[in-house]
């Protein structure tokens, strides 16, 4: 779909739109990160802000003054420059669309910066979009007849041109243009550090364009050197034109060596090649991994695989050819990496296998059969009024002969004018359960699960409370620190209805399904219908 008509395109981007939006509005946001977002602070912090830059199309730039009169080109620079073209965004100006690149705000930036390099500039400079007072201020300040004038004036350097041209070409943009261009003029060495010349990031994806190569900048130990000389001088040597880096008879690597960088600067392109330097050793480490026939090891050979290959697509640089040898990846190839992911796969099969991980379920659940067709033909709704009046049936038969049940039997038959005492003498400590063997039942769970006084006091409460033939609902409120064993006594219930076997009379229900799994039990969602039907004590938590 993605490669095929534009239609189809379009269909697939709505596609997608519609399924991450659906997935988006189902996410669940915790309350301190809601908190976050409502107070307005932000909901990760970093210690520095990077801004993305998009350097070839600098580069390309200062390349391109030389490139009628240098004879010499390379071919690699001659068919990056016809092959990438400089990406501009499209603006509307006086009727007439013009394209502006991010490069000329670099190049016809104000005099007051003219000695400020590349990176100093990508570093400080900030686009922001002009209110539109400022932009009728602005009008009439810069009035369009001088504009023109002053555009067509190709000669000297006069504070006027250095303003006209920092616009980008256009000071009364249609309002309903989106990337306004604004800038402020400075005049004083004094606003230099005040003044603020940052891309603003919202605003920034306007200019940039498709293929982000802000990690890609080419290696000083290899490649292209006339191409790697060039970037360094258009980044760190301040121009306003390509002519400004070199000098007509001198290459670009004469240039690089010529020009006395600062130690900051030194230092910064020492720091852009350790990128490279990591994975220089990254394919050092996968070549010592293959040399020590890593198959011998179950994981080892896991780690190698693919190690002459970065996945963080984005931070390769496309400039330098990646060296795959294909036969590696070849299945007829004993040796390729493929066979060997195979031979690892079949040998972790194994393993697995041979633990039992793999074997047949223990509690013998009947296969379902696939072939099943009902004897009789009913709809859909009649089956399912069927199954609604079978299910309670079901539940009123289970629940008959429960005491609860009993109870609420025995108490409608009483009259409005009868005083009913509770029996709550399950509470005590010195209640004895009417049957011998139900009491020698709670003692000895209380044993084996080594219950605390207090854990015991809670336990007893239920279980004695589970033998009383006649009593209310007990609704009982179990609480206390992490860790103080409120989950123990829940696993001495679980084993006291289990023997009694009335494991249906209890129902373990949990807010979330990571704590719900640990008892064995559900999630809330699924309880106060089915709690109610099962007559557990624990109705009422
Ligand atoms: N009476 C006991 N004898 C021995 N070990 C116990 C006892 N009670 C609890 N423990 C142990 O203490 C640990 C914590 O107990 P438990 O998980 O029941 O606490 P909890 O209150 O449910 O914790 P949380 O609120 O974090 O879920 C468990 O490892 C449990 O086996």
């Amino acid at each position: 779909m993605i490669g095929g008509s534009t239609d189809r395109q379009n269909t697939a981007r709505r596609l997608m739109t519609k399924m991450v939006n659906t997935l988006t509005a189902k996410m669940e946001i915790g309350s301190p990160m809601a908190s976050l977002y409502l107070l307005g602070n932000p909901d990760h912090y970093t210690s520095h802000k990077f801004i993305l830059f998009y350097w070839k199309n600098y580069v390309r730039e200062a390349r391109s003054a030389w490139i009628d009169t240098e004879n010499n080109t390379t071919e690699s620079f001659n068919t990056e420059y016809k092959d990438a073209p400089d990406k501009v965004v499209l603006q509307k100006y006086d009727g007439t669309y013009i394209g502006i690149s991010s490069v000329y705000d670099y190049i016809y930036r104000p005099t007051a910066y003219e000695r400020m390099s590349l990176y100093g500039w990508i570093c400080k400079a900030k686009k922001e979009k002009r209110s539109k007072e400022e932009q009728q201020e602005f009008d009439v300040h810069y009035d369009k007849d001088e504009l023109e004038s002053n555009a067509e004036d190709d000669g000297t350097d006069t504070e006027g041109e250095d303003e006209i041209n920092f616009l980008g070409g256009g000071d009364s943009i249609d309002d309903d243009i989106e990337d306004e261009v604004g800038h402020q003029d400075l005049d004083s060495e004094d606003e230099l550090n005040d003044y603020q010349i940052m891309y603003d990031e919202h605003e920034s994806h306007e200019f940039l364009p498709e293929h982000p190569q802000y990690c890609g900048l080419p290696r000083c130990d290899q490649g292209d050197r006339e191409y790697y000389c060039s970037t360094m001088l258009a980044l760190f040597k301040p121009w306003q034109c390509g002519k400004y880096l070199k000098l007509e008879n001198e290459s670009w690597d004469e240039a690089f060596v010529g020009y006395s960088f600062s130690a900051r600067q030194l230092e910064l392109m020492k720091n852009f090649n350790i990128k490279y330097k990591c994975n220089d050793a990254q394919d050092d480490y996968s070549a010592e991994m293959k040399k020590k026939d890593a198959r011998e090891n179950i994981f080892g050979s896991w780690e190698d695989i693919g190690g002459e290959v970065d996945t963080n697509c984005s931070l390769i640089n496309e400039d330098i050819p990646i060296d795959i040898d294909e036969d590696m990846y070849m299945l007829g190839n004993p040796n390729s990496i493929n066979n060997q992911k195979l031979h690892e796969m079949n040998r972790i099969e194994n393993v697995v296998k041979n633990a039992g991980w793999l074997d047949s379920c223990i509690g013998n659940i009947d296969p379902v059969d696939t072939s099943f067709k009902p004897g009789e033909k009913q709809s859909g709704s009649q089956w399912n009024v069927l199954v609604q009046s079978l299910k309670k049936l079901f539940i009123a038969t289970r629940s008959k002969n429960l005491p609860e049940a009993k109870a609420i039997k025995d108490k409608n038959s009483t009259s409005n004018d009868e005083v009913v005492v509770d029996d709550i003498s399950y509470l005590n400590k010195i209640f004895k359960a009417e049957k011998e063997h139900e009491h020698q039942l709670i003692n000895t769970i209380v044993h084996e699960f080594s219950l605390n006084d207090e854990q015991e006091r809670a336990f007893r409460i239920v279980a004695n409370h589970a033998t009383m033939t006649k009593s209310e609902q007990l609704k009982m409120y179990l609480g206390g620190m992490g860790g103080t064993g409120k989950s123990q006594v829940i696993k001495a219930l679980i084993a006291f209805f289990d023997r009694r076997n009335e494991s249906h009379r209890i129902m373990i229900l949990a807010p979330t399904g990571s704590a719900a799994a640990l008892l064995n039990g559900s999630t809330c969602g699924c309880g106060p219908v089915l709690c109610m039907a099962c007559m557990s004590p624990f109705c009422g938590l």
